[in-house]
Order: C-alpha cells, then structure tokens, then sequence
C-alpha cells in the first residue's frame, strides 16, 4: 500500500530522521536516513520544489556536503544546473573563498569555482540543514563576491535564531519543515519526537 504523506505541516518522512547516537562533537541529528527510502526521498523533494520558481534561478548551489544532494535533486527537477560550494582544499581550479563558522564553533572556509558565473546571475543555496546559519552566510558571500544574486535558499529546516530570522526576511526561504508547525518548535529545541520511536528499518528501501 502507498505510503500516506500525511499533511504538508507533518510529514511521514519527517520521522525517518535519525538521532545523534555520537556525542557531542557531531550534529544532533541525521537528515540523511531520508535519501535512502525512495518514497521519502522524492516526497521531501516534491514539497521543496512546490514552492520554488524556476523562472526566477539560473543555477543551484550545493553546500558541501549532504547538501549535494538536495541540491543535484532539485536541479534535476527543474532542469536547471549544479554548483559546487566546498569545502577548502578540494576544488583543483581557481577559487574564491570566504571564511563561515558553524555549529561547532570552528570558523573554517568554504570555496566556490572562480569565475563561477557572470555578473547578476541568480543561485539557489541548497543545503540539508541550517542551524545557526554560519555556513550559509559563507555561501551568501560568495555569491555576492561574484556579483551574484542569491535567488533564495533551501533546506529540510531552518532553525529560528537571529542570523536565520534574517535570511527569511530577506530571501525567499523553502523548508520541508516549516515555521509556525510543532516540528519546528522541536527542531528549534534541538530534540523530535519522533527520536523515541525511530528505527534504522522504518527508511529501508524495501
Ligand atoms: O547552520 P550551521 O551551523 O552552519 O550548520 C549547518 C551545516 O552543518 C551541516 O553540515 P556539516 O558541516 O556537518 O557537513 P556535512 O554536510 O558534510 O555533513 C549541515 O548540512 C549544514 O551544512
């Protein structure tokens, strides 16, 4: 039988997200279970290409790395292509580079292919979670270094603080989990619920 997707402000695949069982040195969570389960993947794909505009982007950037494969996925959608935004060190061609500190406190760069594009192109940034919003900030300015024009940003969610209160005011922000739902106030809280009753096997692909 199809699996229901449940509403647009609960969604099965939401509880598919895996819980840190690492300590304190990584992420709280693990978005990634998502992509292994078709079904899940492609829904979580289709809520966040609903509500983009493929008229108003030229390209979409990718954060190194989970970002990736949002990204890729929504390029493929909507037929669009796929820049890298990666880490240091990896890119063999002329960089640009901009310096971001993120959730562990490290402050580290981020490079993007120089020249990446012409003047006043419009990029999509894609990346599978944002929580304080210091590696997107390191994307905005690379694009903007480029004279680019960050069209909008996406992610599976974007947790409420004062960088990320910014971003939705000023750009047009696209999250699977959306503000003002119960799974924002636990994403905010950095703990679901739905961490009690995960199991590896509920993303299976078969
Ligand atoms: O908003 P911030 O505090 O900057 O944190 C968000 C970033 O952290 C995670 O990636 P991570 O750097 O862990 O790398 P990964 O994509 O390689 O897992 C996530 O996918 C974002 O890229």
């Amino acid at each position: 039988m199809a699996q229901d997707k449940g509403p647009r402000y609960d969604r099965w695949y939401f509880s598919l997200m895996a819980p840190n069982t690492k300590g304190d040195k990584f992420a709280w969570l693990d978005p990634t279970s998502i992509y292994i389960n078709g079904k899940a993947y492609h829904d979580l794909l289709d809520d966040l290409v609903a509500d983009l505009d493929a008229d108003e982007i030229d390209v979409i950037a990718g954060l190194d790395a989970m970002g990736f494969v949002l990204a890729a996925g929504i390029a493929a959608r909507i037929g669009k292509g796929f820049l890298p935004i990666r880490k240091p060190g990896k890119l063999c061609v002329d960089t640009d580079s901009a310096s971001m500190t993120n959730y562990s406190g490290q402050t580290q760069s981020m490079e993007m292919r120089l020249p990446a594009f012409a003047p006043g192109t419009r990029v999509l940034l894609v990346d599978q979670w944002v929580e304080t919003g210091g590696t997107m900030h390191g994307a905005v300015q690379l694009v903007e270094q480029q004279k680019g024009t960050v069209a909008g940003m996406v992610a599976i969610v974007m947790e409420e603080n004062d960088n990320t209160k910014s971003y939705r005011e000023k750009y047009k922000v696209v999250t699977a989990i959306q503000p003002g739902t119960e799974w924002q106030r636990q994403a905010n809280a950095q703990y679901l619920e739905s961490f009690k009753t995960y199991k590896p096997e509920m993303a299976f692909p078969i």
